[in-house]
């Protein structure tokens, strides 16, 4: 059937009910939005999503009214009581028989269709012109209140009750790509308000289970926010907010004939802010994983899901007044901030004099903006914070690494309440003074290296010798991702180390430095898993896919002010893959004794970064020397990883050592690999390893604020 066709039945069948095709028409065009110009879900059970959408605006304008909200009336066109759907599905029946007299849509509010195919043209022009023209609809006095309304009339389908079986409609005519997200869909969503994304549709899930197994569809209109839970099937509904005004208001679940469950949530934006977008529900949704997982809410006997909705409620405004406050101040975009790569001390402290300089852009630009290209193509599902008036000034420096990354790094500081980090950026290790890292081509013997490759060493079906150290398999697949077993295997290891995966130094250097004198026993080392990349000696080509870490960082990363005591971190601007590499721990190559006598200098009172210990030898025959015992040391120079904060267990980057211009166990690069599919604006954590309990160890561990259900600093836990 033709869209005008339908458009013709759907006036005639509420025309029969006596609802003008004037006040139909805003109410049909959101629908049609909201099921992507698919007619068959509106259509379904004799308009039944139509009818109560209309009659759900209305309701809606009624308890305006009844707050004095002035909204003017065409008497006219004043629409019926609203009649039990038994009564009215009989007479939109018989109406759609007799229905040529009602009004269509005009021409430019509806999704064109190519006459040659009888495929809509882009749908993204579509909703441009039904925006422009939906406006010409409503009279201008009833504007701003009607399309306050019509984000409520989105919620449809309340308490309806299904027993059909069926996969969503909304989704069916949308070819999914790998990560279940239509084409089309994504098309719209470069420009458009809305956020959409599909989920292949499940079935036959029960719907206690809906939050777990399904993963949410996002469309985010003004004022409003909706998640479709697609395919699954229901045969009761469960109404987790009757009874309750004020969660009524701000959470529906519904579903329909087709099998879609919707779960809508409504945000009433404060006066002024009719027009903003809303958070991203992904980042909605993990703070809320946050919240739970910090306050080990999940599980217990207060369990409910009435809470985990109303929780989920709060958890958008939560994360939309995060995003909003302290932006939209606009700044003098030639002023920059200078100190950050200074050669300052680490105290933290701000220096004198220091020029503090802002970005004209507002917060929501500056995620954009600043992620260090101007493809924005992985950003395009995100939905990012859109600027407010700012209550206190903000901060940015659009690229810390001053060029030195194949990638801009950003840093943004929403509060003004921090002082800027000093620093100075180095992409690559840098030997400080007395530590001995021996590099020379002759240390790599011929058939430690595959200098008879060339291209790609990925795409032989014989690995090289570069493949020798990680079981004759290269660590990476050809997407350049580590390889799910390897990763397992690095994670294991560091979860729980057990007994065999253990070596012990005849005389422990760390030991030694706690105690020159009388030093413990060694405490034992992990033997870690190495990854060898080819390297110079290599025939191969510098895109050989044997070489992911020595080509830098290629993902959007941005450092923030995380809300916490953890002062900076860092985020990633995009979703990542599992075994994503993310980027090197970078900083000063220092022996113990370098290191030792840095933090004899320090106050203990700043905010240091973490040493890290290279445990290359441990272990080994030989009693390692002071100078050979090498550490990491990111204070005083260092990369975007000097921001990335420490969560116990369960963080979302592992480091894995990786040997690229030296043959040993000596020196080698820190690499950080996502162990988990991490989202856009997620934090990024890596676990430092730290023994909480150990008070002798040199360096004093800060007190864990990680939010870890595992996490391990049991003095500040308890
Ligand atoms: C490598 S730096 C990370 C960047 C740091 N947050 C900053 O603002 O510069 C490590 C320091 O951050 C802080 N930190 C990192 N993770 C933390 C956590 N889970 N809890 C509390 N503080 C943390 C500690 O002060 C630690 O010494």
């Amino acid at each position: 059937m033709k869209d005008r066709e339908r458009q013709v039945r759907a006036f005639g069948a509420m025309k029969a009910l006596g609802i003008p095709n004037k006040e139909l028409k805003p109410v049909l065009l959101d629908l049609l939005e909201v099921f992507e110009w698919n007619w068959e879900p509106l259509e379904a059970e004799d308009y039944r999503a139509l009818k109560d959408a209309y009659f759900e605006l209305k309701e809606n304008q009624n308890g305006l009214e009844d707050k004095n909200v002035d909204v003017e009336h065409d008497e006219s066109d004043v629409p019926p009581k609203k009649l039990h759907l038994g009564q009215q599905e009989d007479k939109a029946s018989l109406a759609m028989v007799n229905s040529s007299q009602t009004l269509p849509l005009e021409e430019d509010e509806m999704p064109k269709t190519n006459s040659r195919h009888g495929i809509m043209e882009s749908p993204w022009t579509h909703l441009m012109n039904r925006r422009t023209a939906s406006k010409s609809i409503v009279p201008n006095t009833q504007l701003n209140c009607k399309r306050k309304e019509r984000n409520s009339s989105l919620v449809v389908l309340r308490d309806r009750k299904s027993t059909q079986n069926g996969e969503s409609a909304i989704c069916s005519k949308q070819p999914l790509d790998a990560h279940g997200c239509s084409h089309r869909l994504r098309e719209i969503t470069a420009d458009s308000h809305c956020v959409k994304k599909l989920i292949k549709p499940k079935t036959d899930l029960p719907v206690g289970n809906m939050a777990h197994v399904s993963e949410p569809i996002p469309v985010v209109h003004p004022g409003t926010c909706i998640l479709y839970y697609v395919g699954i099937t229901m045969k009761t509904i469960p109404s987790a907010c009757s009874g309750s005004t004020s969660c009524k208001r701000n959470l529906e679940i519904a579903s329909s004939a087709m099998g879609e469950v919707k779960l809508s949530l409504n945000y009433n934006f404060p006066p002024g802010e009719g027009n903003s977008r809303g958070p991203n529900i992904d980042a909605v949704l993990k703070h809320l994983e946050h919240k739970y997982l910090r306050l080990d809410k999940i599980v217990g006997p207060q369990f409910s899901v009435k809470k985990l909705l109303k929780d989920l409620c709060d958890s958008f405004s939560e994360v939309h007044n995060k995003f909003t406050s302290g932006s939209g101040i606009k700044h003098s975009s030639h002023e920059v901030y200078r100190n950050v790569g200074d050669h300052c001390s680490a105290t933290g402290k701000k220096k004198k004099g220091s020029k503090i300089v802002r970005s004209e852009t507002d917060l929501s630009k500056k995620v954009l903006n600043c992620s260090g290209s101007s493809n924005s193509s992985n950003l395009a599902n995100q939905q990012l914070p859109v600027s407010r008036d700012k209550k206190k000034p903000n901060q940015s420096i659009s690229d810390i690494t001053k060029g030195a990354e194949n990638v801009k790094i950003s840093l943004v500081d929403d509060t003004g309440n921090e002082n800027l980090p000093k620093f100075t950026y180095i992409p690559h290790n840098i030997v400080y003074q007395n530590a001995y890292v021996h590099i020379s081509l002759a240390r790599i013997a011929d058939e430690d290296c595959c200098s008879s490759c060339s291209g790609d060493c990925l795409s032989f079906s014989i690995p090289c010798a570069c493949a020798r150290e990680t079981g004759g398999e290269f660590a990476y697949t050809p997407q350049g991702l580590l390889k799910e077993e390897f990763l397992r295997a690095c994670m294991q290891m560091e979860k729980g180390p057990l007994e065999q995966h253990l070596v012990y130094c005849q005389d422990c250097p760390i030991e030694r430095s706690k105690n020159e004198h009388f030093p413990e026993k060694c405490k034992g080392h992990i033997v870690r898993k190495f990854i060898k990349e080819c390297w110079r000696k290599c025939g191969c080509s510098m895109q050989c896919g044997n070489r992911v870490v020595q080509r830098g960082i290629t993902c959007k990363l941005q450092v923030f002010l995380t809300d916490k005591e953890k002062g900076w971190g860092v985020r990633t601007l995009q979703n990542l893959p599992k075994g994503a590499f993310v980027c090197e721990y970078v900083g000063e190559v220092v022996t113990n004794t370098e290191l030792y006598e840095r933090n004899m200098q320090s106050d203990g009172n700043e905010r240091h970064t973490y040493p890290v210990t290279l445990d290359a030898d441990w272990g080994s025959e030989r009693v390692l020397q002071d100078e050979e015992a090498l550490c990491l040391d990111a204070t005083f120079r260092g990369n975007v990883a000097r921001f990335i904060n420490h969560r116990c267990f369960d963080a979302n980057l592992i480091d894995i050592p990786v040997e690229v211009e030296t043959p040993d166990r000596h020196y080698y690069h820190l690499a950080l690999f996502t162990t988990r599919e991490v989202s856009a604006l997620e934090e990024l954590t890596w676990d430092y390893g730290i023994d909480f309990s150990d008070h002798d160890h040199p360096i004093k561990a800060f007190q864990c604020c990680c939010g870890s259900a595992f996490c391990r600093d049991i003095a500040r836990n308890s």
